[in-house]
């Protein structure tokens, strides 16, 4: 069964609260919805379970609009399990998830699926608490009771608002590998509103970025998670690396630049020299590119974890044309160029080496001299902020000579 929502707009207390939100989940896939609080997610997820209905735009379960299913017929296809744990009334574990069996039963009838409970109850790991009243279980335990509630619904789509929030780690990765199991096993569309960016993109297919009611991105975790699309939906500065375990997205948060350096630096890398000078520019707050570096490489790692456009070429290779004339590109919309002096690029050929020739060189390697200033790393944030007061363009002539103008 799949989810379409198509171009959504909701409005609550007579505030706009989604704007225009698209998402497609297919049979089988698991997709993570992310955004900061107050985003829209709940409210995305409660129009697509026909809780909440959009002003304009349509939720459609397998081509039925959801907001014209009679309340039956809409739980046997979607279920929930909402954010909110507070379970008001003394019924007991048992009691609470065979409220999922509601749309199954006849009214006067017997389940057709008399096992349905004890399974959901084992699946998400309740069983041993069925006889207990939900009001005396912990929050975690409780946010399991309801997705056992919504296991035994049965449905074809399930909906999760922060499954894992009130869950501790292991709990955590359990409760994702079932959803995962799920999505996979029975063909269901899965969709999981999940602050933890980390398991979101290790767990889902695809992402959508929520932020201020719109669809920022949506699709692979990877592509949508960049530093400059987290930037921008969190105002928070982040790092993104590669788990090397799972080879998924990881989101480290770092503390708000120290500085405000307001340049444009490219720096000259290779041989994994350029790793410390990106991170010192990261901190100072300059835009950075940096290039040509190998692929793989820990210049190049670092480059993507803090988002900095990077020309690369692939491992053991010198730069061909083409990268050359790419970082020389980035070499003339720099205010300045860096280069380390043991950067393998340097003297990659005639281009590369007149770059380095006029840029500012960090560290003590004896074989190079530059033409801006010969600085340590603690002091290249100061040289450039010199530098600041009339900065020297760059011009690279097609002969691949650079020059300082
Ligand atoms: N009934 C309502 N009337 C007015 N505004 C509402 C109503 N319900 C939610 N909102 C507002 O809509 C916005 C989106 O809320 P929503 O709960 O969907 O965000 P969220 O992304 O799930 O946030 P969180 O991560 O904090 O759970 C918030 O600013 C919230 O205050």
């Amino acid at each position: 069964m799949t989810l379409d929502v198509r171009d959504v707009d909701v409005e609550l207390g007579g505030t706009q609260i989604l704007e225009a939100v698209s998402a497609d989940v297919g049979d089988g896939r698991l997709v993570g919805v992310v955004g900061p609080n107050g985003a829209g997610k709940s409210t995305l997820l409660r129009a697509m379970n026909g809780v909440v209905e959009p002003v304009s735009g349509t939720v459609l379960v397998d081509e039925e609009a959801v907001h014209e299913l009679p309340s039956k017929a809409a739980s046997r296809r979607i279920a929930s399990v909402p954010q909110d744990t507070s379970l008001g009334f003394d019924f007991t574990v048992r009691e609470t998830v065979e409220m999922g069996r509601h749309a199954h039963v006849p009214r006067f009838g017997t389940d057709p699926d008399p096992e349905a409970v004890e399974r959901a109850m084992e699946r998400a790991e309740v069983a041993q608490f069925a006889d207990r009243e939900v009001t005396s279980l912990s929050g975690g335990e409780k946010q399991r009771v309801l997705l056992a509630r919504a296991l035994a619904q049965q449905a074809p789509v399930l909906l999760l608002d922060e499954p894992t929030a009130s869950l501790d780690v292991n709990h955590q990765v359990r409760t994702l590998e079932l959803v995962r199991g799920l999505a996979d096993d029975a063909d269901r569309a899965v969709v999981a509103a999940i602050h933890d960016l980390d398991l979101a993109a290790r767990y889902c297919d695809e992402l959508v970025l929520v932020a201020d009611g719109r669809v920022l991105d949506s699709g692979l975790p990877a592509d949508v998670l960049t530093p400059a699309q987290v930037r921008k939906a969190f105002d928070a500065r982040v790092a993104v690396g590669t788990d090397p375990a799972t080879g998924d997205p990881t989101v480290t948060p770092l503390p708000d630049a120290d500085g405000d350096l307001d340049e444009r630096v490219h720096v000259l890398g290779g041989g994994d020299a350029a790793a410390p000078v990106l991170r010192v520019l990261a901190d100072a707050g300059a835009t950075v590119t940096v290039g040509p570096v190998s692929e793989g490489s820990l210049d190049h790692e670092t480059a993507t974890r803090f988002g900095f456009d990077a020309v690369t070429v692939p491992p053991f290779s010198s730069p061909d044309d083409a990268a050359v004339a790419r970082a020389s590109d980035l070499v003339a919309a720099a205010d300045a160029v860096v280069v380390p002096s043991d950067a393998a690029s340097w003297g990659a050929n005639d281009a590369l080496r007149d770059i380095a020739t006029a840029a500012v060189v960090v560290g003590d390697g004896d074989r190079r001299t530059g033409g801006g200033a010969r600085v340590e790393l603690g002091g290249l944030v100061d040289a450039l902020a010199a530098l600041d007061a009339e900065p020297e363009p760059f011009a690279v002539t097609d002969g691949g000579d650079a020059t300082a103008e």
